[in-house]
């Protein structure tokens, strides 16, 4: 058979979701294929979806859509996984959207890169940076991190990868007015994309988000509408850590869309589904590997069907 992009990249989205799914066929669904779907059972069905770190919210309303199905003593193994991804879809569709800078109308699209350091942001952005040019666009790459020179290096290197341009300053020159710089020289040089990475130390909390919003401070007063996208990176393999980074980032970065980053490195990729419900943003992407074609648009029904190891 012929691997159409869509396959392709459905396989990728399984392989990366692999331990996560895993875990999920060899407690849930091996429960319910070995016995009728009675109290004891259901009660399992929920340790279960906690233990996937699920969230207490829907692991409640999953089990009620469970009690509701009635399974018979005989249903089997996929009967079982096709009731769970609607489950899990039907928690997710209302927290899917897309990210795209190319079609909005806006050039230069400003997006602003927020998140703690190691959640996979200026890889992130190095994938996106590589996508976009990829389709012809204009990129202007920024290292707003400016007190750390491995990280300007690393994004130096992902921006050559891609063909973008790169704009940084010396160690500990000022963030926002790189920013501002940077944005000023991409409006008059006809950029499509400017794409901003943060410092994401977490340490002393209030000087960083004092940073942030100085950066949207200055964005705004070239054009009032930039940055046009901010998006939260979130790494899925600190579990429910992820949801006090997004507390944190969210109160006071007015971040538009998150990224969940690493899901190939975690059994519990049901975290996702908590972050996306407690945060006021959508879910714009998923990361599941290394490579570039590993950061994916996120797909609610897909991403449902490929946790609870359905294989299209
Ligand atoms: N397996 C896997 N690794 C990932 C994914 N996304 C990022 N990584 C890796 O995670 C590590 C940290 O990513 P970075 O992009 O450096 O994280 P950062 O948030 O920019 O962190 P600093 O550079 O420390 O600011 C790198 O080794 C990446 O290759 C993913 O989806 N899956």
């Amino acid at each position: 058979m012929t691997d159409t992009p869509k396959t392709g990249w459905f396989k990728r989205l399984s392989a990366g979701l692999a331990r996560s799914s895993q875990q999920m066929t060899e407690t849930v669904v091996s429960t319910f294929v070995k016995e009728p779907l009675d109290e004891a059972a259901l009660e399992r069905l929920e340790e279960h979806l906690l233990e996937s770190d699920l969230g207490p919210a829907a692991t409640g309303r999953i089990v009620e859509r469970f009690r509701a199905l009635r399974f018979g003593k005989t249903s089997d193994a996929r009967e079982v996984k096709e009731a769970l991804a609607d489950a899990v879809a039907a928690e997710l569709l209302p927290r899917q959207a897309s990210f795209d800078p190319l079609g909005s109308g806006i050039k230069p699209f400003v997006v602003l890169f927020v998140g703690v350091n190691g959640s996979g942001k200026t890889t992130t952005l190095g994938k996106i940076a590589s996508d976009l040019t990829a389709r012809g666009a204009k990129v202007m790459v920024v290292a707003a991190d400016t007190f750390r020179a491995a990280a300007r290096e690393q994004l130096k290197v992902w921006a050559e990868r891609a063909g973008a341009d790169f704009e940084s300053r010396r160690d500990g020159a000022d963030p926002a007015g790189l920013a501002f710089d940077a944005f000023t020289r991409a409006r008059a040089e006809n950029f499509d994309v400017v794409l901003i990475d943060t410092a994401g130390r977490l340490q002393n909390k209030s000087a960083l988000m004092d940073e942030l919003l100085k950066i949207v401070r200055v964005l705004k007063k070239i054009d009032p509408e930039a940055p046009h996208e901010t998006l939260l990176v979130l790494d899925a393999t600190v579990g429910r850590n992820a949801l006090a980074q997004e507390q944190i980032f969210g109160r006071t970065a007015y971040v538009s869309g998150l990224v969940m980053t690493k899901l190939d490195g975690t059994a519990r990729g049901g975290v996702l589904v908590p972050v996306a419900q407690a945060s006021d943003a959508p879910i714009k992407l998923i990361g599941v590997g290394e490579g570039v074609e590993d950061l994916q648009p996120f797909d609610a029904r897909a991403f449902a069907r490929s946790l609870v190891g359905l294989e299209d």
